[in-house]
């Protein structure tokens, strides 16, 4: 402590994402007095540069799927082009919108919590943080929610590369581009620019893409990729280097002990998310960092009792619903002294490739490995009327149940609406409901839903 002229709180809040917003809602609803210290625009990276331009770009190749086979509707359709800027526009206003609704200051302002955009704050003791600006803020306990940033390979020419967030500033749609990184942001900006016309290629040095799913929908997704014309290999070595080439950038990388030199007119770098914590000032606070992210037990407390850290930050569960829960529970555990967990495991995810995937729970391996008489039951989409209606025959949902078949112990999907589809089936675990009530749900005709019926009676039948 001892900095003349702080700012006084109860708690700090660094960073305005899903977990420093609900952080700070929640500590100012239980009485403290709370300031949130943000470098950027308010709402992180979920809307201003993750989740929401994403899914506008997945919506956007969803459209120009469906033009491409609007005539076999009868639907003539004379114009079959992306238009990049206008595109890029599009999603800038429709962050613009989502922001709009979001309200982060406005909602700050109402709690009365203090909102200082000041730059980016940093540690200049274990209680105190200095902004950009030159303002010094003093806080009792600290709930760092900086969340992450991406990641340039350490290879030579890596600048040459666009990482995540840079690619709507790329000036043309490319027509070549390489894609390093096969998880969720990887793969689904593969199916954005296949989708778009671009010619793709994605690599990965893990075995299969979407490591962090369940094989069997790593399994799918390659399939529809491999059958959409992206080229995908995994497994490779490593990436060498890029260097600039006549019209476009050259990539090296190594397969199968092999090197291989392809050119391209972007190379997209989605190799994971380090928490930001570069300049956060934590060596003058004891915080232990380990492997890009802040070290955290289970009530979100670092290595120092009164600061928390959570959301990507903490690099657990880097989703926007984990973020929420982690934000709220770190502030009561602040404020009260409290020591909550989130409210239970169960942790929906998924995104929008073509089709769709997404999943809850464990997966089959982890499954098996608990309880080798596990059952399973699978349902594939093409057995579905409302599938068949819409041409979307691709996929299956997989149920896992405990031997006694009370339990759901995860569901993973592959297809139309799998984000969805899981939902429900995370709501049926959540209350513990068991196969049998399951199979004996009405599901309206026709929905995807009706997938979760058929796969809860193959569980019975198992
Ligand atoms: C391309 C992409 C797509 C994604 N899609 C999805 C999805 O569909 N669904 C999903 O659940 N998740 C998705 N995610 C993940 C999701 O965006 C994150 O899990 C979520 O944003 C984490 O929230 P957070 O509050 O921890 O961090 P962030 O949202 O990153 O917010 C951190 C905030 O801290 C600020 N900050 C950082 N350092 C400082 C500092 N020193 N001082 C002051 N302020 C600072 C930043 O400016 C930022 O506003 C996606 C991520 C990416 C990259
Ligand atoms: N829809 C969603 O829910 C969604 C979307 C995007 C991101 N996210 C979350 O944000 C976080 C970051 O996602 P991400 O996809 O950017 O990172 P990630 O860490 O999940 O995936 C990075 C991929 O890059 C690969 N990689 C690393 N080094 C490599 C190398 N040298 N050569 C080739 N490949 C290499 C890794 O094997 C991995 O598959 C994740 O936790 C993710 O779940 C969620």
């Amino acid at each position: 402590m001892g900095v003349e002229s702080a700012d006084v709180y109860d708690v700090a809040v660094i960073g305005a994402g899903p977990a420093g917003t609900a952080a700070a809602l929640r500590a100012a609803e239980l009485g403290a007095r709370v300031v949130v210290l943000e470098a950027d625009r308010t709402g992180g990276t979920c809307v201003n540069s993750g989740c929401v331009p994403t899914r506008v770009l997945a919506k956007t190749a969803r459209l120009m799927r469906e033009v491409r086979t609007a005539d076999e509707y009868g639907i003539t359709v004379s114009r079959q082009r992306i238009d990049w800027p206008s595109t890029v526009a599009r999603v800038r206003a429709t962050v613009d919108r989502v922001r709009s609704i979001k309200r982060e200051a406005e909602r700050f302002a109402e709690a009365g919590i203090d909102l200082l955009l000041e730059g980016r704050a940093r540690f200049s003791g274990e209680h105190t943080l200095v902004l950009e600006s030159g303002r010094h803020v003093e806080a009792a306990t600290v709930i760092i929610c900086v969340g992450g940033h991406s990641r340039r390979l350490p290879v030579p020419g890596a600048e040459l590369a666009t990482v995540p967030d840079e690619v709507l500033d790329l000036p043309h749609l490319p027509e070549r581009v390489a894609v390093i990184g096969a998880g969720n942001t990887g793969a689904q900006l593969a199916t954005v620019f296949d989708s778009f016309g671009s010619e793709v290629t994605l690599l990965d040095v893990a075995p299969r893409v979407l490591m962090a799913s369940d094989p069997s929908i790593s399994q799918a997704v390659a399939a529809a990729f491999a059958e959409d014309g992206i080229g995908v290999h995994v497994g490779i070595d490593g990436v060498d280097s890029l260097r600039s080439v006549d019209h476009g950038i050259e990539l090296g990388w190594r397969a199968n002990g092999a090197s291989v030199a392809r050119s391209f007119d972007a190379v997209v770098m989605a190799t994971g998310w380090p928490a930001a914590t570069d300049d956060l000032g934590l060596e003058t606070t004891g915080v232990r960092v380990e492997r890009s992210s802040i070290v955290v037990d289970q009530y979100f407390r670092t290595s120092v009792s009164h600061i928390f850290a959570v959301g990507d930050a903490n690099g657990h569960d880097m989703l926007v619903q984990a973020a929420h829960f982690e934000g709220e529970a770190a502030a009561e555990n602040a404020v009260l002294g409290a020591n909550r967990r989130t409210p239970h495991h169960l942790l929906p995810a998924g995104g929008f490739t073509d089709p769709d995937y997404a999943g809850v729970g464990l997966a089959e391996p982890e499954a098996r490995a608990r309880d080798p008489h596990c059952v399973v039951g699978r349902v594939d989409y093409s057995e579905l009327e409302r599938a068949v209606i819409d041409d979307r025959e691709r996929g299956f949902l997989l149920l896992i149940a405990d031997r006694r078949r009370e339990l759901i112990l995860g569901a993973h999907a592959v297809g139309e609406n799998a984000v969805e589809v899981i939902q429900s089936v995370t709501t049926a675990m959540a209350a513990g409901v068991d196969v049998a009530t399951l199979a004996s749900v009405k599901f309206a005709y026709p929905t995807y839903s009706a997938l979760i019926g058929l796969a809860a009676r193959k569980l019975l039948a198992a």
